[in-house]
């Protein structure tokens, strides 16, 4: 049984709760902490968790065998280098952290601790509908990707999500999502900027991502933020010999008044819930058998903040954005992705 300790109990701390005390097996929540000490307690009371004051204090404490970093973005770099620290195995939610320059700082302390002790939240690489994508791509049935069109469309966003949170907490998913997919870096990015939705208060919304690979395929991201109708998330690839999709979801269609319908799902707890599942029950049982991190690493963190800074960068010079890496350490060689 691995103890799992939980740092942040908000919308997807709670959620990865509930799976781990009701989904998954060989795994225990033990301990949680966020700085909303209220929320904390009462999740820690439902689960029967002790709750610490501090995500430093529940890394310490010797019953936690592995975190779950689910505290905002610009908290996890404090959290994961604690865990490193410790020696212990963290899985933190996306972003790895907000900086590019944090990440490089999770690097150097997992380099230094000589073994991956880090895993990132990058649940789509989990997902049945992109595994099925990458396959038929892989499989060389639609020759070379030229291009890949993508919608990240959520029907709102919370009143703390700010504007560049576009790209660094949304767009996100899409560059370490493009990264795997086609298995080569991201080379440059441009942000277009369309009309503004009335639906989008302050935000610059909807907005147009512009991404160029090492190879040269060129892929476009509409981040859409409050589209209001549901949680849409699309993707198509077109090769030199055909095209290749993500489906349309639902297990339902309703023919009705002259109209096919099938739902959208409403958020992504809905769209992801099985990937979600899939990662976090891997992670465990990797854990158990002595490999404390096999999915999304630090690096694969740190070269999605480059990109996504960026895109920040882009979003507000109008400017197309080169984008250098630093030498990918030994520790993560082995990695598919460029
Ligand atoms: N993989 C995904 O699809 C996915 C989905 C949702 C959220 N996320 C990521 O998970 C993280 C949390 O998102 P959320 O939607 O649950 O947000 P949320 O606002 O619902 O919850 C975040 C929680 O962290 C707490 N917190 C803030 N600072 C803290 C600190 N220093 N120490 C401890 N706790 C702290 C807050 O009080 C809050 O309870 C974000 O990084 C987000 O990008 C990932
Ligand atoms: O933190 C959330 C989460 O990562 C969702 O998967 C994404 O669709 C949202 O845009 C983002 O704000």
């Amino acid at each position: 049984m691995i103890n799992v300790g939980v740092i942040g109990t908000g919308m997807i701390g709670q959620d990865h709760i509930r799976r781990m005390t009701s989904v998954l097996s060989g795994v225990r929540v033990c301990a949680v902490s966020d700085v909303d000490a209220a929320t904390a307690a009462s999740v820690g009371e439902r689960v029967g968790a002790a709750v610490h004051t501090t995500g430093q204090e529940l890394i310490a404490d010797p019953s936690v065998d592995a975190t779950l970093v689910c505290s905002w973005g610009p908290t996890h770099e404090q959290y994961v280098l604690a865990a490193i620290a410790a020696g212990k195995p963290v899985f933190c939610e996306k972003p790895l952290a907000t900086t590019t320059e944090a990440c490089q700082r999770i690097i150097e302390a997992e380099t230094a601790y000589g073994g991956r002790l880090v895993q990132v939240g990058y649940m789509r690489r989990y997902d049945s509908a992109y595994r099925a994508l990458k396959a038929v791509l892989d499989s060389g049935q639609i020759g070379n990707p030229l291009l890949m069109h993508c919608a990240h469309r959520n029907p709102s966003v919370p009143g703390v999500y700010e504007k560049d949170m576009a790209i660094t907490d949304t767009a996100v998913h899409e560059i370490d999502m493009v990264r795997w997919m086609l298995g080569e870096e991201i080379r440059a990015v441009r942000v277009l900027v369309p009309r503004r939705s009335r639906n989008g208060g302050i935000l610059q919304d909807p907005l147009f991502l512009l991404m160029e690979t090492a190879g040269g395929a060129i892929v476009d991201v509409e981040i859409s933020v409050n589209i209001r109708y549901g949680y849409d998330i699309r993707g198509e690839i077109v090769g030199e010999d055909g095209t290749a999709a993500l489906g349309e979801l639902s297990p339902l269609v309703v023919r009705h008044a002259g109209q096919v319908a099938t739902p959208v799902p409403a958020d992504w707890r809905e769209r992801f819930i099985r990937a979600y599942d899939i990662e976090l029950q891997e992670w465990i049982d990797g854990i158990a058998g002595g490999v404390p991190a096999t999915g999304p690493s630090s690096w694969d963190g740190y070269a999605a903040a480059v990109v996504s800074d960026a895109g920040v960068s882009a979003l507000h010079s109008g400017e197309r954005v080169p984008i250098a890496l630093m030498d990918k350490p030994k520790l993560y060689a082995a990695e598919a992705a460029a």
